[in-house]
């Protein structure tokens, strides 16, 4: 396949476009959206959901691991350190187990991972397999689904305190702090992608990473769906 190269604009429009494939079109997550799921469904994914969590900064070390280049390391770096926390930032994973005694999962079971999906496994290990093995360039660019993270973080805020009152509402601050977070790592991310991806060629491939990461996350949701069917009672 070739083709002149979209300028930058154009690719990083060609990027932005693929948000309409996104996990916040998921049926799972219009659910959660709309206030609809379960307790036991709620809890589900958010224990699921953490084996992302402590999986990313994996990911990260992983991208350091191949990086060559020392200015992007010295940026890189800080993801792990916002998942994993230093000094006294007890770090995402950590709110994200707050999040879990927020939902009512026992903190052992959450961090034993017994409740975690083998689809849910699958997807997970592939994104970090991927960091492995791939050029640090191209792991970089299948981290650019936080475009489209923002706004889920969003909703979630906007929704659960009135959709989901028995959930503490400090076990939302992960959502709060992940914001400016995302927007900050894309900024950096797309720096990267838009000056590596040159050729038209290249740019189309750079496309079909980002497909791949937003499968990722889709499968995720596609499993936790399928093993936590809504049991939620229906108004009388
Ligand atoms: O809640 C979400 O829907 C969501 C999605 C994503 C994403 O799009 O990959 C991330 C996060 N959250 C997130 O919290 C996070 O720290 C994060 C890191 C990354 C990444 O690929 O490096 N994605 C995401």
């Amino acid at each position: 396949m070739s083709g002149k190269p979209w300028n930058s604009a154009e690719f990083e429009a060609q990027l932005r476009s693929k948000g309409d494939r996104y996990h916040i079109h998921h049926p799972f997550n219009i659910q959660m959206r709309e206030g609809k799921l379960s307790k036991s469904q709620l809890q589900g994914w958010v224990a699921n959901r953490f084996y992302y969590q402590v999986n990313i900064p994996q990911k990260d070390a992983a991208i350091m691991a191949n990086c060559d280049d020392r200015e992007t390391r010295r940026r890189w770096i800080q993801r792990i350190m916002d998942h994993d926390g230093f000094g006294e930032n007890a770090g995402g994973i950590e709110a994200w187990s707050r999040l879990g005694e927020a939902v009512g999962i026992d903190r052992d079971q959450l961090w034993n991972q017994s409740l975690v999906l083998p689809g849910v496994r699958f997807a997970v290990d592939a994104y970090v397999n991927f960091a492995r093995h791939a050029p640090w360039q191209e792991a970089v660019c299948s981290s650019l689904t936080e475009m489209f993270a923002p706004e889920i973080h969003k909703q979630r805020l906007a929704n659960w305190p009135k959709d989901y009152p028995w959930v503490a509402s400090d076990g939302l601050n992960y959502f709060r702090s992940r914001i400016s977070l995302a927007e900050r790592d894309v900024e950096h991310g797309l720096e990267v992608t838009l000056k590596y991806f040159q050729t038209r060629a290249q740019q189309e491939r750079a496309l079909h990473i980002l497909q791949f990461k937003l499968d990722v996350l889709w499968s995720m949701s596609d499993a936790i769906a399928a093993a936590y069917p809504n049991d939620r009672k229906k108004a009388a």
